[in-house]
């Protein structure tokens, strides 16, 4: 867990996503400013052979080398490696004559055989490098390169990507054939791909290397993309001071339903673990014995009628709400949604409000026009969004039509904003996928939204402090034991 602490050090610049487009401006930018393609590609290609020698001890090594920009770094890493004394041999998909610019150079300087890729050359490595497509894969696998890779996973050499796995798309993270690497080396910043699933699993470890583009580049192009990681908000993220009282922390409000009274108790527990000054759960009558035995600090309200619940919502003391655990898909659900979302005041909308709106989408575009933040998961998203296109642009287009921040969940989360702006999230563990999960994390960004932070960065910060704490827990995690993380993970945070 000591990683909390390094990784807060990193700049929310070295957090930057890029495009397969942008990635090739960055080329072309870098090269505008003096540093050549010829020297970008020596300077990946030796990154490569350099994690290499730090992850292994000289064996054979197998390098499979594709008919573009990404063979050319292969060839690189080969002749570094063989300089070292490394056994290595190079196998390709096509002729190294038919190489264009600097990697057909590069592919010059390699003086020992260069084989026909096929699966037989498998025989006899102790270490593959896959440098046969990177961020101009086009179309899906075939034939040697598709056979080849089969081959080489059904053993147990380890694969070391260049780039990325080859077959794994750049901006979407889709496999188009892919295999699993153990390693993956990438250049100047990671892509969608790197982080989204399946990519994520078959990059293994990804390594960024430095390769010489100049920093300016990234002001130039200006990226819309990030991974999450607490550079990102840690600057926002309310903290108490010696003037602080309980009431400018905040009050955030939950609709608490009923049967189902759990879901908003554990939100509730999330909202004040994430630092609302005070937490109130607004309860049909019927319901408050059950929520009133087993809430201490946190707050029980009920109200009788749709009409009561409407005056609640209208005092002015909340400063937050959040519907949808254990709500009930059902017209009053809906109708307390909307009364939410006519106050202007930040709202989460999960779960059974969530899917309130299936028979009526539009009606949640129209009534959102304040601080908005949607949880769904895939299920929920596809009743209310369109469901096409890679995880990143859905969330994307989702955002932008209804004008929230939508938070849609899994393990590559994407919150994104209506503006463009959105973040991937990757320290969430397996272990999440247990009920409840999801009402802890709406519970823990209404906390945050309910002292003032944004709703962007209330929903990137909730997501990385949910994911965090269930690490901190490991398995045998219970939603009910998040809330009660959330302590040990600020206290490294602000270490
Ligand atoms: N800053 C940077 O970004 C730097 C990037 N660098 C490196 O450049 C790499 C990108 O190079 P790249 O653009 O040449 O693309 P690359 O991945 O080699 O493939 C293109 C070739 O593959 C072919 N092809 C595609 N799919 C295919 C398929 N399924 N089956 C068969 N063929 C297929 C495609 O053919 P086409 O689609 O044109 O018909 C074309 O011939 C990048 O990943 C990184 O490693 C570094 O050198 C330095 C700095
Ligand atoms: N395999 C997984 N890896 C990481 N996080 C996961 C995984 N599966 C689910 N999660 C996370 O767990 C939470 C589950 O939320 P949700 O599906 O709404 O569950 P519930 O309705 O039971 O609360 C979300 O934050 C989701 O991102
Ligand atoms: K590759």
């Amino acid at each position: 867990m000591n990683m909390l602490i390094s990784e807060s050090v990193l700049t929310n610049r070295q957090c930057a996503l890029l495009t397969v487009g942008q990635m090739a401006e960055a080329d072309r930018r870098s090269v505008a400013a003096g540093v050549s393609s010829f020297e970008l590609m020596a300077n990946a290609g030796a990154a490569v052979a350099h994690e290499i020698e730090c992850h292994w001890t000289p064996r054979p090594v197998l390098v499979l080398c594709g008919p573009g920009n990404n063979g050319g770094d292969g060839f690189v890493t080969a002749h570094v490696l063989a300089e070292a004394g490394w056994p290595v041999r190079v196998a390709m998909l096509g002729s190294r004559f038919s190489l264009k610019d600097e990697a057909r150079q590069h592919a010059q300087r390699w003086v020992g055989e260069v084989e026909a890729l096929s699966p037989e050359v498998l025989e006899g490595a102790e270490l593959i490098v896959d440098a046969l497509f990177g961020a101009g894969l086009s179309r899906p696998l075939q034939d040697q390169a598709l056979e080849t890779l089969a081959a080489a996973s059904h053993g147990t050499v380890p694969i070391v990507a260049i780039d990325t796995p080859s077959g794994v798309m750049g901006d979407s993270g889709e496999s188009l054939g892919a295999v699993p690497a153990v390693l993956t080396v990438t250049f100047f910043r990671k892509k969608p791909g790197h982080l989204l699933l399946p990519g994520r699993d078959l990059c293994g470890e990804v390594i960024v290397a430095d390769i010489g583009t100049p920093k300016a580049v990234l002001d130039a192009i200006a990226p819309q993309t990030y991974e999450n990681h607490p550079a990102l908000w840690l600057a926002n993220l309310p903290r108490a001071t010696s003037d602080t009282d309980k009431h400018s922390r905040g009050h955030a409000l939950i609709f608490g339903g009923y049967p189902m009274t759990g879901a908003a108790r554990m939100a509730a527990r999330g909202a004040a673990r994430a630092g609302s000054g005070l937490t109130t759960i607004a309860v049909p009558e019927i319901a408050f014995p059950i929520y009133a035995t087993v809430l201490d600090s946190i707050m029980v309200r009920p109200w009788l009628t749709p009409e009561d619940f409407g005056h609640l919502l209208n005092g002015s003391r909340f400063s937050a709400w959040l519907i949808g655990p254990g709500a009930g898909v059902d017209k009053e659900t809906f109708g307390h949604a909307l009364a939410m979302l006519a106050t202007g005041r930040p709202t989460i909308i999960d779960a059974d409000a969530i899917t309130a709106f299936q028979d009526e989408p539009g009606a949640l575009d129209r009534a959102i026009h304040g601080p908005c933040v949607l949880t769904p998961h895939e299920s929920e998203f596809r009743r209310v969004f369109d469901p096409f296109g890679d995880k990143l642009t859905r969330t994307r287009a989702a955002a932008r039509r209804c004008g929230a921040v939508v938070v849609l969940k899994g393990s590559d989360t994407v919150i994104a904003a209506p503006d463009g702006r959105a973040i991937i999230n990757a320290n969430a563990p397996p272990t999440l996928a247990t009920a409840g999960t999801g009402d802890v994390l709406s519970g823990i960004i209404l906390g945050l939204l309910a002292q003032g932070m944004s709703a962007f960065d209330s929903a990137a910060a909730g997501v990385w402090l949910h994911g965090a704490a269930a690490a901190e827990f490991g398995p045998g995690l219970l939603a009910e034991d998040l809330p009660d993380l959330l302590p040990a993970v600020f206290r490294r945070l602000y270490s």
